[in-house]
């Protein structure tokens, strides 16, 4: 990718800017760009190109993507147990998902970073009290008063360094032994009890044990294997919060190029997508892997324009596109954009993101998200990519390893009354260990059937 002509770092700050907090004063919010501008890159720039490589693989339909985490991390839950249960979730569910696709799985967390919210509405209000929205830990406070809620720049250097604790445990846990093959498939299958599908995931267990049964009668085990013993788990969030992302960038000295070193892929969300806007102007100018989210609103004609804006020299790996429109939406609106980008030979990753296009208010007042809804617009996204003979390649999930009850349905058929009973997510309901377990089982279906 060649330098984008008049970029830098800043350049986003002549273009308006949504979703940013209105800091109380700039002196504050300079002290805190200064601290992070000082502080050591969390990525390496080569990282991020060696992520480029395999996004490369996915467009092209020889690896399928998983990227998933929290849908905000926060200061509160904090701790080695919630990153070790998402980290071993992720790989349980990448094991799935390679040994039924028979393609490598490229690993994304949600996590190490992902702290910013873009919201529907810019206040709340309860009891006649209206304060700013909450928009994450690197922003404001989640409690219901005027200190918590004003945005406060100090937060971005507290959230650098969780991200930086988090990413050095993540990197532990992927070359010191937790990604091991013979442990990663020492999963809990409780959530198979009544399940219908029960036989087909006992079968799929069953056939990956017989695997490296046999692998190892031929000699090669974690001690000789480190792609058995090891793994890669790159980090992602959204480039919501333009101040902490600038502050982050850096030149990478082998190539001269301007990488955001806050994580290895950036994505913009939904609400921050406009063509002329500041997030699409930073995110033009970095060389890593980015994502932008795809609502329904999205016409052809503008798709191809973001495309071309974001990746200028077509370079495969460069841009995933993860739609999110809701099931029953994403089938009618989707053909016509993946044809389109077809026809105008653009190279992109097509990823869908099932979450946020299915969010409800459930009868108990909290927001909630279903799992048939979110497996029905995983299908859809199948379905479309077959009919055009373009590539599903990839999901983008907001879970946690934790067994919250934040999701409704799944095999355990949490309902609207059970949610209370483990509600902890601080802004979208996430799905639990068991639910995306059993959702990686579902999608490993579909790509066995695609490869049939
Ligand atoms: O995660 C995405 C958004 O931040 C979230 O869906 C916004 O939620 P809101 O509609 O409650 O503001
Ligand atoms: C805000 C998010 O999604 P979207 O931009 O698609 O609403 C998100 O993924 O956290």
């Amino acid at each position: 990718m060649s330098p984008v002509k008049d970029w830098r770092p800043d350049s986003w700050r002549a273009h308006p800017a949504h979703q940013q907090p209105i800091y109380p004063s700039a002196d504050a919010v300079l002290d805190a760009e200064k601290i992070l501008r000082a502080q050591p890159p969390l990525v390496f720039a080569q990282e991020a190109r060696d992520l480029r490589r395999q996004l490369a693989n996915a467009a092209e339909g020889r690896a399928f993507l998983l990227q998933g985490g929290d849908c905000a991390e926060t200061f509160a839950d904090f701790g080695a147990v919630r990153i070790k249960d998402t980290f071993r979730v992720i790989l349980q569910m990448a094991v799935v998902l390679t040994f039924a696709g028979n393609m490598p799985v490229v690993k994304v967390a949600r996590m190490a970073g992902q702290f910013a919210k873009p919201r529907s509405s810019a206040e709340e209000s309860q009891g006649g009290i209206s304060l700013p929205s909450y928009r994450g830990d690197i922003i404001n406070d989640i409690g219901f008063n005027a200190a918590a809620r004003t945005p406060d720049p100090a937060r971005m250097v507290q959230a650098y360094h969780q991200a930086a604790s988090t990413l050095n445990l993540l990197r532990a846990f992927a070359q010191g032994g937790l990604a091991d093959l013979h442990q990663v498939h020492q999963w809990n299958l409780a959530f198979l009890d009544g399940n219908p599908l029960r036989g087909k995931y006992e079968q799929l267990a069953a056939r990956l044990q017989e695997a490296l049964e046999f692998m190892a009668v031929c000699g090669v085990n974690s001690d000789n294997t480190p792609a058995i013993r090891e793994t890669t788990l790159y980090t992602s969030h959204e480039a919501l919060l333009l101040n902490y992302e600038e502050a982050l960038t850096r030149i990478d000295s082998q190539t001269g190029d301007w990488y955001d070193c806050s994580a290895h892929m950036l994505w913009i969300g939904e609400r921050t997508r406009q063509l002329d806007g500041a997030h699409i102007e930073y995110l033009s100018g970095v060389h890593n892997p980015i994502g932008v989210k795809v609502g329904p609103g999205m016409e052809g004609d503008d798709l191809i324009r973001m495309i071309d804006k974001l990746n200028p020299e077509n370079a495969p790996g460069r841009l995933t596109l993860i739609t999110r429109m809701g099931a029953g939406v994403l089938g009618d609106k989707l053909p016509a954009l993946a044809r389109r980008v077809q026809q105008e030979g653009r190279s992109v990753l097509w990823s869908t993101d099932p979450m946020h296009g299915n969010t409800v208010k459930a009868s108990s007042g909290y927001k909630t998200r279903n799992f048939d809804k979110i497996l029905q617009e995983i299908r859809e996204f199948f379905a479309v990519h077959a009919a055009e003979g373009s590539h599903a390649g990839g999901v983008h999930l907001e879970m946690t390893g934790e067994h919250v009850t934040e999701c409704t349905g799944g095999a355990w058929e949490i309902s609207d009354a059970d949610l209370a009973t483990c509600y902890r997510t601080q802004c979208d309901p996430r799905l639990n260990a068991d639910q995306v377990l059993e959702l990686a089982f579902c999608v490993a279906e579909m790509l066995r059937e695609g490869r049939a």
